[in-house]
């Protein structure tokens, strides 16, 4: 299987290749020339599966042979034995229609931990076994960040820089982040938003020649890998939530609600369910900022004002995999998708209409969940089922609510843990315990560089760091 790019302007590459290549060199994503298929029966032998065995299933059919079945075996248990739950991603039944899938149990406790342990032993892997440099640049609303940093932190022939908005991420968030005073780590704290960040480390992977001459690496969800990672908790979650149904499975409908800022996760869903898993409903649960949900419901996408919420990872205007799904809503029509990108650019929105809007209402549904409306929902689970949902996972419960019908189950994702969203926790005067893990990083020193929204700063900071030079102050 080989790697093309949604914009058609890039060689197709192996599978490595396209995970160091990160965002494609024309500017679009990677993706498979061709979507596996699963079957029936496959989905079957499946199902007995524990996690890591279905990750090596899902991966191998991906990654054509280039890492040898023991290898990837080894990868996958250093990747997955930081987590506390044994089940890595399990399920939990709170009432006949909603299961919550949870995704917390890694060291950061955020879904992200799923894909980016796995990343840090793999790029890993690849700088030992092929001699890469690795000099990783990302951008995170908060939850990216921690999870790559304790991904690769100390890790031989790795570098890693991450851009986060200058008090734009939560407290925990920013602790996470930047209480790690390993040499290999940069933390720069961007006075901007999250698109700043994302439209500077994009610019900066677009130009080739810094690209290359610093090895610049991707561990954002623009990078594949971190799609197909994410893809193995939807056929997970999709076995379990039918074991609990027990014979009850063959009568119901399985929707999936998501949390959702840059359309990485969710993309993930999506690509599960074009392999086969019988997904329903495919539900986007973002915050105020719903852009995702305007062009659901309107046909148009278009960046509107930015909106600091109580669910900070997801205040997010531009979602990078959008392009992604765009790709395939053009029937795989590159160029195409290159005229959408382009109008997108010079006039700041899309549209699409008829036919088109008609096919992303049947495949998508999505709703922009209100500041209140999710410290509500948080109150209202913590008092009648004693769980407490963080509240980007409450805005999944607010869609699972706006969208289950009779006849379907939904399994939302529970995204993140609430201790790192103690902010808005404590708004709703609700005082949780903090995990050892959360609570002991208030006594450590930060290590992170504020700087302006600028490129040329940030380009310079690059340099310095990647040269050898620490430029993290205390
Ligand atoms: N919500 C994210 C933003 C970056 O998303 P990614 O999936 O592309 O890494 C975060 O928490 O940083």
């Amino acid at each position: 299987m080989n790697y093309i790019s949604t914009r058609g302007q890039v060689e197709p590459k192996g599978f490595i290749d396209t995970v160091l290549m990160g965002l494609g060199e024309d500017g679009g994503l990677m993706v498979p020339e061709t979507i596996p298929s699963v079957s029936a029966e496959t989905l079957n032998k499946w199902k007995g599966l524990e996690f890591r065995e279905l990750f090596i299933e899902i991966f191998s059919l991906y990654a054509n042979g280039e890492i040898p079945e023991n290898d990837l075996k080894e990868l996958v248990d250093a990747s997955y034995a930081s987590f506390r739950d044994p089940e890595v991603t399990p399920v939990r039944k709170l009432n006949d229609s909603l299961y919550i899938l949870e995704l917390f149990h890694g060291p950061t406790f955020a879904f992200k931990d799923v894909a980016l342990q796995f990343m840090g032993e793999f790029y890993s892997y690849v700088s030992k076994t092929r001699g890469e440099i690795i000099h990783i640049l990302g951008a995170t609303s908060g939850d990216t960040g921690a999870a790559a940093i304790q991904g690769v932190r100390g890790k031989e022939g790795i570098k890693i820089c991450i851009l986060h908005p200058h008090e734009k991420v939560s407290k925990v968030q920013e602790l996470q982040m930047t209480t790690v005073n390993d040499k290999n780590v940069l933390n720069l704290s961007v006075k901007g938003n999250f698109d700043d960040c994302q439209r500077i480390i994009k610019e900066l992977f677009s130009d080739l020649s810094f690209k290359g001459e610093h090895h610049l690496r991707a561990i954002n969800s623009i990078n594949f890998v971190r799609i197909l990672a994410q893809t193995v908790y939807y056929f997970y979650a999709y076995f379990r939530v039918s074991d609990q149904l027990g014979s009850d499975a063959a009568s119901k409908k399985i929707n999936v609600s998501v949390p959702s800022g840059n359309f990485g996760n969710i993309f993930s869903g999506f690509l599960a369910k074009k392999m086969g898993l019988p997904i329903n409903k495919l539900i986007i649960a973002t915050n105020e900022n719903n852009i995702l949900e305007r062009f659901v419901q309107t046909g148009e996408y278009r960046p509107g004002e930015f909106r600091k919420t109580h669910s900070p990872s997801m205040d997010i205007q531009v979602a990078s995999n959008f392009e992604r799904y765009l790709y395939y809503l053009l029937d795989e029509d590159s160029a195409k998708v290159s005229d959408y990108m382009a109008q997108l650019a010079s006039e700041g929105r899309i549209f699409v209409e008829g036919e088109l809007l008609e096919r992303v209402q049947s495949e998508l549904h999505a709703l922009g969940a209100k500041n209140e409306q999710g410290l509500e929902l948080i109150r209202k689970y913590k008092s009648e089922y004693d769980y407490l949902l963080d509240p980007h996972t409450a805005c999944g419960v607010a869609a699972y609510e706006a969208f289950n019908e009779e006849g379907e189950v939904t399994a939302a994702f529970a995204t993140a843990h609430p201790a790192k969203f103690d902010e808005a926790v404590r708004l709703i005067n609700i005082v949780q315990e903090f995990p050892v893990q959360i609570a002991e990083l208030v006594a450590k020193d930060q290590f992170q560089t504020v700087i302006e929204n600028d490129k040329a700063e940030v380009t310079r900071q690059l340099e310095a760091f990647f040269a050898g030079d620490t430029v993290s102050k205390a």
